[in-house]
């Protein structure tokens, strides 16, 4: 009887609690005079996605489109308050020029819950710098190209496997996330996962249950103020217990057996184990300043390199010294970044191929554009294909961002603000903590910066197109020092997939593909309804 007092004494407090922020929150946007969309009470402008017919990403699409032209404007996550910032100079702000106020993503993960949540994308703060300068270090052009036999190896399996598929119709995203397992498998993990082989494999089956919805991680993202407590007690967490038991056993044996029998494989867990043995803290000179270096040449590679001088983080950075205070590099770090590594790396980048594919199909000039290009290159080197030939194909890169541009996979990228800040020639000041996301989808979708939004048109990628546009209109891997980290990693595996699946065969659409494209709900990625079914012939 007590159980269910307590029980409904919570429910009615929680549901207090919920109201009083929720009309804070309204409050706020009237107050400041930001425009912002109505919210249905409790669930907001977001949490439809988990009752309507559409996804997050296709939301926040739908979102921008609503919130058009205001700069910026608001909107409700359940009951949090969401600025959108549309504005290309705005987003230059969040990104880099006042990075210093936005490194944080905003996400809460317990990690005594869930030590596998310790990983680069939800870590905050000095924690996160500190991490990312190191792993940064793992990325490199000289990483990838130590890495580009493992991703090689892959590829050939993937034209063998597809050998015996030719004539029926193939889900050729299945078969791709089948040959992205594959690749970070072998790159983060060190094994063999054999989802290629055998579609049921135990990685596979882990790697859809990272992203399948679950309403304890919809819980914990909706209300940040649940106490630590409570997290325990209820054993919420964002990372199903199975698949951590699996990960996190996956590297135990791994590492056990790399340093027993002192075997070493150029992968990303061979690069963590020696920031194990160098631990952070203990970290030489000269090498932390070979991973600065790097790390301010990657983030100066794209449209951001004129504004480095500005970051007072990055000051931050390059005054550091051998001092920097971390943590070692634990046996749970490790699992973490390798979890981390795996869930953001497979399906982002079968999801780029996929769709890559299935536009293909539905162009054929370009389809054979694209394997002309390829055989001619690599016909053309006497070395055949290797890690430098894949730099020398200029219409594929076209193709392949065309592709990330109308599909890209996240839809959305969000920072944390970490003080009171104004927003630039505003008088406003949003308050600390408040939530900002970047709308990837909306602005690759918008008319006013790219000529033909809603076709497939690899021209959007011609060096006049792209200097005719405004900065921060493109940002697949989002931008700044918090961008993807395995922006190179995922072009080299996508590159590679496309390359086994077109040399020796063409595609065209099948009937079982649904036209024009439905994204799966229940989805945090985009992701195609049904699969990408596609009629496979060997030429
Ligand atoms: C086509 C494939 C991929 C796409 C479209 C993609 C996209 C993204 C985006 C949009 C972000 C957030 C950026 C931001 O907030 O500014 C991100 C972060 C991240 N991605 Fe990727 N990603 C891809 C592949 C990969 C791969 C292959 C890896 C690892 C092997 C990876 C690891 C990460 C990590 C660790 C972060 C968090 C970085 C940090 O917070 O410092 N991603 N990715």
């Amino acid at each position: 009887m007590d159980f269910f007092v307590n029980l409904i004494i919570l429910l009615i407090t929680l549901f207090v609690f919920l109201y009083w922020r929720f009309k804070k929150a309204h409050e706020f946007f009237d107050k400041n005079g930001i425009t912002y969309l109505k919210p249905t009470f409790l669930i907001g402008n977001i949490g439809q996605a988990f009752y309507t017919k559409k996804t997050i990403p296709v939301l926040h699409l739908e979102l921008y489109r609503k919130l058009a032209p205001n700069k910026f404007a608001g909107y409700f996550n359940f009951h949090t308050p969401i600025l959108m910032v549309r504005d290309p100079e705005l987003i230059k702000y969040v990104f880099i020029k006042d990075f210093d106020h936005f490194y944080d993503r905003g996400i809460n993960v317990n990690t005594d819950v869930e030590p596998l949540g310790n990983h680069l994308l939800a870590m905050k703060g000095e924690e996160w710098k500190n991490l990312r300068v190191k792993l940064t270090s793992t990325f490199t052009g000289g990483k990838m190209k130590m890495m580009f036999p493992l991703v090689k190896e892959c590829g050939d399996k993937l034209t063998k496997v597809l050998e015996t598929m030719v004539n029926g119709p193939v889900d050729v995203k299945d078969l791709l996330a089948r040959y992205t397992t594959d690749v970070i498998g072998t790159c983060a993990f060190g094994i063999e996962t054999h989802s290629l082989d055998n579609p049921d494999s135990e990685f596979r089956r882990m790697g859809n249950r990272i992203f399948e919805f679950r309403f304890k991680a919809l819980l914990l993202s909706t209300i940040p103020e649940i106490p630590k407590q409570l997290i325990k007690l209820f054993n919420l967490r964002f990372i199903d217990r199975e698949v951590e038991e699996f990960l996190m056993s996956i590297v135990e044996n791994t590492v056990k057996y790399r340093e027993d029998n002192k075997v070493s494989r150029n992968d990303f867990i061979d690069l963590l184990l020696s920031l194990k043995h160098q631990t952070m803290g203990k970290y030489q000179d000269h090498q932390e300043k070979e991973d600065l270096d790097h790390f301010l040449s990657q983030v100066g590679s794209n449209q951001s390199k004129k504004n480095i001088g500005k970051f007072s983080l990055l000051f931050h950075f390059q005054n550091s010294t051998s001092n920097i205070s971390i943590s070692d590099m634990t046996i749970d770090l490790m699992a973490a970044q390798c979890f981390i590594f795996f869930g953001a790396g497979f399906e982002t980048s079968s999801t780029a191929l996929g769709f890559l594919l299935l536009e293909l199909a539905l162009h054929q000039d370009i389809q054979d554009k694209v394997r002309e290009e390829i055989n001619t290159v690599i016909n053309n080197n006497p070395e055949g294909l290797t890690y430098e030939v894949l730099k020398e194909m200029p219409y594929v890169d076209m193709v392949i961002s065309e592709s990330l541009r109308k599909y890209p996979a996240t839809g959305f990228a969000q920072r944390q603000c970490t003080i009171d800040y104004k927003i630039p020639d505003t008088d406003i000041t949003i308050p600390k903590n408040m939530l900002v996301t970047i709308p990837i989808f909306g602005i690759h979708r918008d008319p006013q910066y790219y000529e033909r939004p809603e076709d497939f048109y690899p021209e959007h990628f011609t060096k006049e197109a792209i200097a005719k546009r405004p900065h921060y209109t493109y940002l697949p891997f989002g931008e700044g020092p918090r961008a993807c980290i395995g922006e190179r990693f995922a072009k080299m595996q996508v590159k590679m997939g496309l390359i086994s699946m077109l040399r020796d065969f063409s595609f065209d659409i099948s009937p079982k593909t649904t036209l024009p494209v439905q994204y799966q709900r229940h989805f945090i990625l985009l992701k195609a309804k049904g699969g990408i079914w596609l009629n496979c012939k060997k030429i």
